[in-house]
């Protein structure tokens, strides 16, 4: 979920510059602030706002983002730019990827994400990114080499948005890596507990630790915000001292914070799972173990067509890893109130399946995908979107 909090003004998607020595990612990115401002600037002059408000990189009505690589004075040449092949680096195994990456991640220095992204790239050039989407676009862009983005939690589920923009951003899952959470309370040095009337944290941080908040007998206000270490910041720039933040114990260093409670999320358990998207797609190793992602929507009605699908992979014993659906954007069903006016409700889906079979069995599978829905479902009213393939 990408959630700003209700009560503050919502801020435009940006690609933060890193904010101070201390609170650079563990990687420090090669540009002096002016230079990354000047990047920031030229990537902010290519977003434009659609109906929804969401931000878009010269997006067509489509929202098909067209990289404006001409635009951005400190990217290398456009011919520089152009498709280039495969190096071996594409085809190791993706978390091995390593040496100064640039990654993008959703947050602020101190997020989970930035965690995720040194977990699995790491040495690399952590990049801050505002939302979701920019750091989609930040690949798309060439401004970053790869992304790594939160997909689900063992408590919170699914990030919906996440599962949306994959959609609609041309990047391929390259890898998964998975991030224990564990959450502390965090607030200004000398503030006690008794004291605090509001606790603020990334919407999935604070249902993690909803039950320990109220057994610990803080049944405060709770408010979202973008993500856990940009709260944390917020608590210290602001000076707040009715207030706490759920977050990483490297936030409290970064920005100054004691940690009133640690290990507060319900579940010691607590782990997220990212996904790891780049422009190329990567062919998996055939000594380890590897998913298969694929989206498919299907034009008839009922629930026989998903039932024919889902047993095309129990017939060839193949595991699902994940199952998930969406309302499929452009078909949407359209109801008609008592006043004659029509509302497009969205009750169709797209559907995604991960899913994780023996190499032979799942070239097998996937020359089925690559062969037309056909063979694949065993319905001709199936049509397969997407698919990835990565190592895990
Ligand atoms: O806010 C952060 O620190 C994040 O990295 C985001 C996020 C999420 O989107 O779920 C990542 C991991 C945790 O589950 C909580 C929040």
């Amino acid at each position: 979920m990408e959630t700003a909090a209700a009560s503050l003004a919502p801020r435009p998607a940006q690609i933060r510059p890193p904010r101070s020595t201390a609170a650079r990612p563990p990687c420090a990115i090669p540009f002096s602030r002016a230079d990354w401002q000047t990047t920031c600037a030229a990537i902010l002059a290519t977003t434009s706002t659609n109906a929804n408000g969401s931000p878009r990189v010269n997006g067509d009505s489509n929202n098909n983002m067209k990289p404006a690589l001409a635009d951005l004075d400190l990217l290398p040449p456009v011919s520089s730019n152009l498709p280039r092949p495969l190096s071996i680096t594409d085809l190791s195994p993706a978390p091995m990827h390593g040496s100064q990456l640039r990654v993008a991640y959703q947050g602020v220095p101190g997020a989970y994400s930035e965690a995720a992204a040194a977990k699995a790239y790491p040495s690399c050039d952590a990049i801050p990114c505002d939302h979701f989407e920019v750091a989609f676009q930040a690949v798309e862009l060439w401004i970053a080499d790869r992304a790594v983005l939160p997909v689900e939690n063992s408590l919170g589920g699914s990030i919906h948005r996440n599962y949306d923009l994959l959609l609609r951003h041309r990047l391929h899952i390259v890898g998964e890596v998975q991030l224990p959470v564990h959450h502390c309370l965090l607030a200004l040095p000398g503030v006690r507990r008794e004291l605090l009337t509001r606790v603020i944290s990334h919407p999935q941080a604070l249902a993690q630790c909803e039950l320990t908040l109220n057994a610990m007998g803080l049944n405060v206000a709770r408010e979202a915000f973008d993500d856990t270490a940009a709260a944390a910041e917020h608590v210290a720039a602001a000076g707040l001292r009715d207030t706490a933040a759920i977050a990483s114990a490297r936030a409290a260093d970064l920005y100054g914070l004691q940690v009133l409670a640690d290990g507060i999320q319900d579940d010691a358990g607590n782990v997220t799972r990212f996904v790891m998207l780049a422009r190329e797609p990567i062919i998996p190793r055939t000594d380890r173990p590897f998913k298969t992602s694929i989206v498919f929507a299907h034009d008839r009605e009922g629930t026989s067509v998903l039932f024919k699908v889902l047993s095309a992979f129990a017939f060839r014993d193949i595991s699902l890893t994940k199952i998930e659906s969406r309302p499929h954007r452009h078909r949407p069903i359209r109801l008609v109130d008592d006043a004659n006016v029509g509302t497009a409700k969205h009750f169709e889906y797209m559907f995604y399946i991960d899913f994780q079979a023996p190499w032979r069995r799942n070239v097998f599978f996937l020359g089925l995908v690559a062969d037309g829905a056909n063979e694949f479902t065993l319905d001709r009213n199936v049509i397969v979107t997407e698919s990835s393939v990565w190592t895990v």
